[in-house]
């Protein structure tokens, strides 16, 4: 690892990045690599990447950022042979939850400079985008709609949205078309998870592995008010694979049509309505940089 570009969010998570830039210079000083800094400016972004890429060469790209950073580099990083790094500076920070990546800038430094690379599994959506960590229509998708036309970001932010949309729920119908096998459901919410848990904490894929060759798929069925409290249980101590409101599968490939347009989110991000998503996964795709500590299957 020589060449590294940093491609850092200003305002993810709404963490104060003062002092980040000399903080990557030194380390990169220190460490003898080359550092190259861009920022991203929420217009253009993928192109001033691929830009950027063609005039550094980079070996290796770390996306300083949140989430949608993340999954934003990664896709101009595909089938390039680059390494992805992450330094997380998002409100969540899912994908390097997962992979154990610290939200210390300093500590996250030190695991890119350990350079312990591991390619990692993307599932790819609607043939056009990816989801490296978890994507969902339904629920939770319409929670991180109201999150992002909030003015308030970070947990705080998250949180008061997430009550806001527990109380306006609405189940919808769904046609599943799990590899010719078709069966029909009401969901709250059907999430395609290539990890285990979200940013919050929320183990919602138990048996999620980011390098097992398969994703899952959780519906989340219509449930009374009071199964709230079971639910959230089953969350955070990791039982939704016993919740009897959730049914969970594994595949390479699932197409789910809505009966009306639903939103989709990808990786934190909403993408937009749709009545069709067609999932399909693409096995060990992106290699990346991952703490020492996390446990390769
Ligand atoms: N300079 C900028 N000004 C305004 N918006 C920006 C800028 N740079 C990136 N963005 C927007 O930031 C969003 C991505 O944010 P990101 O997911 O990295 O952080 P977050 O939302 O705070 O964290 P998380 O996804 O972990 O909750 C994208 O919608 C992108 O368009």
């Amino acid at each position: 690892m020589n060449k590294i570009l940093f491609v850092i969010n200003p305002i993810s998570g709404g963490r104060d990045k003062t002092g980040l830039h000399q903080e990557i210079y030194s380390f990169c000083k220190n460490n003898h690599l080359q550092g190259e800094i861009m920022e991203t400016t929420g217009k253009n972004d993928f192109d001033r990447i691929h830009k950027k890429m063609e005039q550094v060469a980079p070996d290796t790209v770390v996306a300083c950022g949140g989430d949608g950073t993340i999954n934003m580099v990664a896709q101009a990083l595909l089938k390039k042979s680059i390494t992805l790094g992450i330094i997380p500076l998002g409100s969540a920070n899912g994908l390097a939850a997962e992979l154990l990546i610290p939200r210390d800038i300093k500590k996250a430094l030190d695991i890119i400079k350990e350079n312990n690379v591991l390619p990692i599994d993307i599932v790819q959506i609607n043939g056009k985008y990816i989801s490296l960590h978890l994507s969902d229509v339904g629920f939770n998708a319409k929670l991180i709609k109201h999150f992002d036309q909030g003015r308030v970001r970070g947990k705080l932010g998250y949180l008061t949205h997430f009550f806001k949309t527990l109380h306006k729920k609405s189940p919808r119908r769904y046609t599943f078309n799990l590899k010719g096998n078709k069966f029909r459901r009401r969901a709250e919410m059907v999430v395609f998870a290539n990890a285990s848990r979200y940013g919050t904490g929320a183990v919602v894929n138990p048996e999620g592995i980011i390098n097992d060759g398969k994703f899952e798929v959780c519906i989340f069925k219509p449930y009374p008010w009071y199964a709230i409290f079971r639910l959230t249980f089953d969350f955070f101590t990791g039982r939704m694979k016993k919740s009897p409101y959730v049914k969970i599968f594994s595949t390479t490939e699932i197409t789910v049509k809505a009966h009306k347009a639903v939103p989709l989110q990808i990786d934190g991000e909403v993408i937009g309505d749709f009545k069709t998503v067609y999932v399909k996964m693409l096995q060990k795709q992106l290699p990346v940089i991952v703490s020492p500590y996390f446990k390769i299957t």
